[in-house]
């Protein structure tokens, strides 16, 4: 069976794909171009996917009529079309769990940091400008006490919601698409209309994945309705917040910080004007980067591959509907 890899993961799964496969994988720091993925994927049985490779119908033409399987490196597929696939019979993989506390650290790393003034204090202290102990200097926002918003509490916001209701006694409110009253009941959280959570809580945190109902779901509109004293956090997907909106909330003060792990697009331009922001902390997509996450993820994405090549269930299924 023929497969590409279309960037070097780590071994754990590598090494389980080669001795299995006729396997190619793309040895460049950066991912291929366009032209070399269609060109290094056609005749595959199965390939091994990015978030950053665009997989669709152009892909699996010239892909052609043997593909079994893409197995995507991360849990995030927006990437992937999976209804597409699923038309043709093309089983798509996914990594959902192996990276929950690795990105939920990240969330609440980027909400202490953004709350606290952390990339102001540390430009401050990298450009020559630390002149004194400054009392009306570099004040923030307490987190003790305060009420988190989770848009979208799955297996992430789940995670962020413990982390901040145990540690810093937060109040947590959410939104998602269904109830969880376990969650209820161990975290004291309330489900409530989008709108409500964003007027009610100090600290928001996106973690819906990005589909039709998500995409630019934070506008002007909805950074109207935030507390001048809200800090935004997002580790979901870039496309989920409009960032001209995003700046021009940060730049008036509408809200009082943002910590993002993610843009649209990634890299964010050099010339994006959120990179000159003092109070917005970002991050480039390393949510998942801990050794034993990106090695879970990575034999996982092999076990995926694996079993699609052998027309067997796959261990991480993305659900077509
Ligand atoms: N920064 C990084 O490195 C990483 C980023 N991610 C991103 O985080 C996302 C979440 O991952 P994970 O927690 O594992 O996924 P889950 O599927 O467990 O959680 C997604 C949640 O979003 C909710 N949701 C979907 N649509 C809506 C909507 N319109 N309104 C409100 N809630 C909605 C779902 O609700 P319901 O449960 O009711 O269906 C679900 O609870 C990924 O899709 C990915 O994009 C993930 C890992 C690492
Ligand atoms: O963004 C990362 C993912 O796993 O999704």
């Amino acid at each position: 069976m023929k497969v590409f890899v279309t960037r070097q993961i780590p071994d754990a799964g590598l090494d389980r794909i080669r001795t299995a496969c006729d396997c190619d994988v793309w040895p460049e720091p950066l991912p291929p171009s366009r032209d070399q993925l269609l060109e290094k994927s056609a005749g595959c049985d199965g390939v091994l996917t990015l978030l950053s490779d665009r997989i669709d119908a152009e892909f699996f033409d010239r892909v052609g009529p043997q593909l079994k399987v893409v197995s995507n490196f991360a849990v995030g597929y927006n990437n992937i079309d999976v209804a597409e696939a699923a038309r043709r019979g093309i089983a798509v993989g996914n990594t959902p769990g192996v990276l929950t506390d690795a990105t939920a650290d990240i969330a609440v790393g980027l909400l202490l940091a953004a709350a606290r003034r952390m990339r102001e204090g540390i430009d401050n202290v990298t450009n020559q400008q630390w002149k004194t102990w400054e009392p009306m200097g570099f004040i923030g926002q307490d987190l003790v006490g305060k009420t988190i918003g989770i848009v979208g509490m799955g297996r992430i916001g789940a995670a962020v919601a413990r982390r901040l209701h145990f540690g810093w006694g937060m109040s947590v409110v959410y939104t998602s698409r269904s109830d969880k009253p376990e969650l209820d009941s161990e975290l004291n959280a309330r489900r409530v209309a989008f709108s409500q959570l964003l007027s009610d809580s100090d600290f928001v945190s996106i973690h819906t994945d990005l589909n039709p109902a998500t995409e630019k779901l934070f506008n002007d509109s909805a950074f109207a309705k935030m507390k001048p004293t809200s800090v935004l956090i997002n580790t979901a997907r870039g496309g989920i917040v409009d960032q001209d909106a995003l700046h021009q909330a940060l730049q008036s003060g509408t809200i009082f910080s943002a910590g993002l792990d993610v843009t649209e697009p990634e890299p964010l331009p050099v010339s994006s004007p959120l990179r000159s922001l003092g109070n917005c902390v970002i991050l480039p997509h390393i949510g998942s980067g801990t050794v034993a996450s990106r090695d879970a993820m990575a034999t996982i994405a092999a076990d995926n591959l694996l079993a699609g090549l052998a027309g067997k269930p796959l261990p991480h299924r993305v659900d077509p509907a």
